[in-house]
């Protein structure tokens, strides 16, 4: 069946998908699995498939924003996903986790308006306990090439529609004196069309400074230590699925 949106057959699809949001890093992705090849891009949808230690997944792109995302997430699920980790970047909230550390994302503050129209107001966007076991393990190894310096941070994540600030101001501080570590812009979209379309999902961010500072002056996700992170978090994810392929064949 084609999937009118992604432009992509349920045929082709396996279970284990990876997502992130920037089309590139999918291909960057993309070259880490062996026989892969590009079955679509479509709109800001870049989708690939491969192997990684054996394991059939995809890659693919979901733009920025939850609407978009969530568009993405619901096709790729009625393709046949069945596991979908997201590889992102977010500001973080905390000197504990600056920039070049990864956060594996426990569950996400509803701070956006597409999964309003989804659910109602106090209905949990929660990682699956099994995914987030798996990214955690996977992200805590160092060997194998796992970059040493990233520091791994576990919790809540913040959901936002805004990026650049408007005359309202964001509501960053007080998710962050509530204990969030960190804020970007599609993860509970990602947790609640998983939860309702019987998926499970986890995700991993890569910080790229803080959340709170002043985007439109300081936002540069193009460092070295961005990059790294950015590279921690694919190996991590890349081997989280693996390890859960092999556990669901056990
Ligand atoms: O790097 P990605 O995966 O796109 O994630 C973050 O970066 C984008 C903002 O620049 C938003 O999509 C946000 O969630
Ligand atoms: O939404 C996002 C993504 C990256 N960095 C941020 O500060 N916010």
């Amino acid at each position: 069946m084609l999937m009118p949106i992604l432009q992509i057959h349920s045929e082709d699809m396996p279970a284990y998908a990876i997502v992130c949001g920037d089309p590139a890093r999918a291909e960057k992705i993309s070259r880490k699995l062996e026989n892969a090849r590009e079955l679509a891009f479509s709109r800001e949808y870049r989708t690939f498939v491969g192997e990684y230690e054996g394991v059939q997944m995809a890659v693919v792109s979901h733009g920025v924003g939850s609407p978009g995302a969530a568009v993405c997430f619901e096709e790729l699920i009625r393709a046949g996903v069945k596991t979908l980790i997201r590889v992102g970047t977010a500001g973080s909230y905390t000197a504990d986790y600056p920039a070049g550390s990864v956060i594996v994302s426990t569950a996400a503050v509803r701070s956006d308006g597409l999964t309003r129209q989804l659910v109602p107001d106090g209905f949990p966007a929660v990682a699956d306990i099994d995914v987030t076991s798996a990214l955690v393990a996977a992200a805590r190894q160092t060997d194998r090439g796992i970059s040493e310096v990233a520091k791994v941070g576990v919790g809540i994540t913040v959901t936002l529609d805004a990026f650049f600030t408007g005359v309202e101001e964001i509501p960053h501080r007080k998710y962050k004196q509530a204990g969030a570590l960190a804020a970007e812009m599609e993860i509970a979209a990602l947790y609640i069309v998983s939860t309702l379309r019987g998926a499970r999902a986890g995700a991993i961010v890569a910080i790229d400074g803080f959340a709170d500072s002043d985007l439109a002056a300081e936002y540069d996700p193009h460092t070295d230590a961005v990059a790294k992170a950015v590279e921690h978090e694919i190996e991590a994810a890349l081997r989280a699925l693996a390890a859960l392929a092999r556990q669901d064949q056990a």
